[in-house]
């Protein structure tokens, strides 16, 4: 029998959103850390606010997938059997993930709101590893919503690099350690995300984390605060434009 998504539906979040607190075991997230941190240093692109590995590599600028398998270390067991057993990529074109962004975030750092764009199958995959963290969920900036809004702005934040746009987050998911969380649909198409720069995550409870009822460790947050500590999380996807390497030479220029 497969597994009920519908149990771990977020239902306070627009179609749809799947949260599983113990998507891995703690062995399994050391194993996996320590695959991500022997991976030889050029294999990370520092950005300003953050740490980022490509696999099995960047995508050209027309958005292709040069086509080569995921390593191992990335496949078993987070795709074969965990997303297998659960279905979840059945519906896209290539039925598996075929890429994956690893992104490590020191306390202070974060991602600005955005969408992850037409390059990829409407569906992210994103395992948590090392520590907590709270995704921010925004509706795409429109002109009634600028002018319905009145939720104080928040410091230095523009949505979508719109200025004028600073505002609050309309939902926050929190991602435990070892967590999955499964976004598609409308919330991939209609909403942005992205994390905030602080090096605490606060105001947390149920009335401000819309996926509290499914929590772990609900108890570590009792306080309504934790300090970060470093997160690195695993994102899948599926990159609708694959080349087949046979073609490699040619899309580089060769004839
Ligand atoms: O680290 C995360 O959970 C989010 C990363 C993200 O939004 C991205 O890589 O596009
Ligand atoms: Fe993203």
């Amino acid at each position: 029998m497969g597994f009920d998504l519908e149990a771990v539906r977020i239902t306070a979040l627009p179609e749809d959103a799947f949260y599983i607190s113990d998507f891995i075991t703690e062995d399994e997230e050391d194993w996996l850390l320590q695959e991500v941190n022997s991976a030889p240093l050029p294999r990370w692109t520092q950005l300003s606010h953050r740490r980022l590995q490509t696999w099995p590599s960047a995508l050209t600028k027309s958005n292709a997938l040069l086509g080569s398998p995921l390593p191992a270390w990335l496949r078993s067991p987070i795709v074969e059997p965990g997303f297998e057993a659960l279905g979840i990529f059945n519906d896209a074109p290539h039925r598996a993930p075929n890429h994956v962004l690893v992104n490590e975030y020191q306390p202070g750092q974060g991602i600005m709101p955005h969408e992850d764009g037409a390059a990829y199958y409407p569906l992210v995959a994103t395992v948590s590893l090392g520590a907590p963290i709270v995704l921010d969920v925004y509706h795409k900036y429109t002109q009634n919503c600028r002018a319905e809004s009145s939720t104080p702005a928040k410091v230095g934040r523009d949505v979508a690099g719109i200025p004028g746009t600073n505002r609050r987050p309309q939902y926050r998911i929190l991602q435990e350690r070892r967590s999955l969380l499964i976004t598609r649909g409308k919330m991939y198409t209609d909403l942005l995300h992205g994390i905030e720069e602080t090096t605490r995550d606060e105001d947390l409870g149920p009335h401000s984390i819309c996926n509290w009822e499914l929590l772990r460790e609900k108890e570590l947050y009792q306080s309504g605060w934790y300090e970060r500590k470093t997160r690195t999380s695993l994102t899948y996807r599926d990159v609708l434009h694959v080349v087949k390497m046979g073609n490699t030479f040619r899309l580089l220029g060769g004839r």
